[in-house]
């Protein structure tokens, strides 16, 4: 769910978190999108995707995700290291006359390639999406399956700056 500009109006609390995030990021709060709270139940996960660009109708210049628990088994967020990790880790791929289903698979075999970041609370996870005015093919990420108890993640998508040229 989004937290409502409202919402965020009536809530010191979440002004100070948005507030701390900007902090952390180096970015301007008028640069935020709305805050995003986001929970896993056991079994969910999110295929391998990038935050930016026409499939998602934004352009994000950075993402930082705030983990608000320590989840008890899965749910690591992951960023393949190579074309190769990233290949087997789509959410469908042939491997010979097998067809292997994304992150499930990939979280199970955890190859050395895959970046893992273990959700604990608190644990910030600041990325770039962008590099030299393209996308950048290593902020391509998912979250593995909650595999016992529940996730839960405070996201924050920042924008560029608007100009009027
Ligand atoms: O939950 C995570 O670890 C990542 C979530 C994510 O990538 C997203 O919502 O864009
Ligand atoms: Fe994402």
């Amino acid at each position: 769910m989004y937290v409502e500009r409202e919402d965020e109006l009536k809530s010191s609390l979440l002004q100070r978190v948005i507030a701390r995030m900007h902090h952390a990021a180096k970015i301007p709060e008028r640069l935020g999108e709305k805050l995003q709270i986001a929970r896993y139940q056991e079994g969910e996960r999110y295929e391998m995707h990038h935050d930016s660009g026409p499939e998602v109708g934004r352009a994000r210049p950075a993402t930082l995700l705030v983990y608000l628990n320590d989840v008890e088994k899965g749910g690591e967020t992951v960023f393949p290291l190579t074309r190769e990790v990233l290949l087997q880790c789509r959410p469908i791929h042939h491997q010979g006359d097998q067809v292997r289903y994304g992150v499930d698979h990939c979280c199970h075999v955890q190859p050395p390639e895959l970046l893992t970041i273990q959700a604990r609370q608190g644990r910030a996870v600041l990325f770039f999406n962008h590099l030299d005015g393209k996308k950048d093919a290593r902020a391509v990420h998912a979250s593995c399956p909650v595999l016992a108890g529940q996730k839960w993640v405070a996201q924050r998508w920042f924008q560029f700056e608007k100009t009027d040229l």
